[in-house]
């Protein structure tokens, strides 16, 4: 999709009114790109919320750090209600709460201490409060579109590793969870619930990957045994650079669905946290995953749905994402 010529002027105008805008890990700087050719954007659509240097630092590198977002006030009511859950004072039909594979034996570990991930929260009114923040949806509509719909919901709350390696998340990229597209109007919103780093496990990033295609996923050879579900990729580059987001309480990453991420041990006695959402266009298409790398994880998802449901039941892979999706803004035209 090439710019017209006025966009484009716009963008330089733009970008020579604020020759000193600073964003946070930013790999491409407005000043490499040359504004002799058209500039094609692939990943973003026209909206007049990203800067210039944020629409460019995106498509060359998948994702863009958003400082502050998300209110102290705001994460702290969430905190709050993963607590009331945690200790079983609520029940919210569709959430699974899931404990880390390491300690899932263990009678001893109780509450908030067992658990790894709430997945699913989009029936709890405080959590998915998230997923509807206007300063959120403004950002997320730049890669959707104006009807948006929100896919998937996780608070992650990763526990101190217990010395199994079992606190990391193997590198993925999450369209390979997703059986609808297009992947470029997809987007993850991620917000950190704490200031977060290297030492309690920081998301890391392969900057560039979002460029590439679907890879294939299995469970990592880890010794000390992976969480379900928490497949990987054996086949990255492993001299492509990676970057460690480190993160304060309140900053929001956008990222696409093939951009290649993790996470690292967590190496604190803190459990951290961050909650996040994974939106779409209303407008994408569920697509048949059949005989493609993603057949693994819909046998998968359909197997545990069985477990949940009972043998007889005939849920597909695609119909656990058409109960789950909930619609944030604009119309549900066909997720
Ligand atoms: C559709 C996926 C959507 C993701 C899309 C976005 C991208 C996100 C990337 C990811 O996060 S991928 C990881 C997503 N993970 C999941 O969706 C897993 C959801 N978790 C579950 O379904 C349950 O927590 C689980 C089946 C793992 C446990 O269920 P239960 O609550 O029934 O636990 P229970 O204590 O009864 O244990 C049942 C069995 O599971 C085992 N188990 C429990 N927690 C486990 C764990 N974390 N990993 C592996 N196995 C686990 C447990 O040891 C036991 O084994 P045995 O049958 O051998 O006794
Ligand atoms: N040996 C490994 N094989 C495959 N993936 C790994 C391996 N070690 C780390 N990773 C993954 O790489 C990403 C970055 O990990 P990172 O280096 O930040 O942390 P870590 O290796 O878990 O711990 P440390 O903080 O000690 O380096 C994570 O997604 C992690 O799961
Ligand atoms: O470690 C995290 O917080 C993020 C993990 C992740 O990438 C995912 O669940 O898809
Ligand atoms: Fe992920
Ligand atoms: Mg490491």
């Amino acid at each position: 999709m090439a710019l017209r010529e006025a966009e484009r002027l716009k963008v330089v105008l733009n970008h020579l009114d604020h020759p000193s805008v600073n964003i946070h890990t930013s790999f491409t700087s407005a000043e490499n790109v040359s504004y002799h050719h058209p500039v094609a954007f692939k990943y973003t659509l026209d909206t007049d919320v990203l800067s210039p240097e944020q629409r460019l630092a995106y498509e060359e590198n998948g994702f863009i750090l958003i400082k502050n977002l998300v209110s102290e006030e705001d994460i702290d009511r969430f905190r709050n209600e993963f607590e009331r859950i945690c200790t079983r004072d609520v029940k919210i039909p569709g959430l699974v709460i899931m404990r880390d594979v390491s300690i899932a034996k263990s009678e001893f570990v109780q509450g908030e201490k067992a658990v790894t991930k709430l997945q699913d929260f989009q029936e709890d009114p405080e959590l998915f409060r998230y997923c509807s923040l206007p300063q959120i949806l403004k950002y997320v509509e730049c890669f959707t579109g104006p009807n948006i719909m929100a896919m998937h919901t996780m608070l992650i709350n990763k526990p101190p590793d217990t010395g199994k390696k079992t606190s990391r998340h193997p590198l993925h990229q999450d369209l390979h969870y997703f059986p609808f597209r297009p992947a470029d109007r997809i987007v993850c919103a991620w917000t950190a619930m704490e200031k977060i780093n290297q030492q309690n496990g920081c998301l890391v990033v392969l900057p560039g990957t979002h460029k590439g295609t679907l890879k294939e996923h299995v469970y990592p050879e880890w010794e000390g045994g992976v969480n379900k579900m928490y497949h990987g990729i054996t086949d990255y580059n492993p001299n492509h650079p990676r970057v460690h987001l480190e993160m304060e309480k309140g900053d929001t990453v956008l990222f696409h669905p093939l951009l290649i991420h993790g996470s690292g041990m967590n190496h604190t006695e803190g459990f951290r946290k961050a909650i996040s959402c994974h939106y779409a266009s209303a407008d994408c298409q569920y697509i048949d995953v059949k005989g493609s790398t993603q057949e693994n994880i819909s046998k998968e998802v359909e197997e545990l749905a069985r477990k949940r449901l009972g043998s007889e039941t005939t849920l597909t892979f695609q119909d656990t994402w058409v109960f789950r999706g909930r619609l944030v803004q604009g119309d549900r035209t066909s997720l």
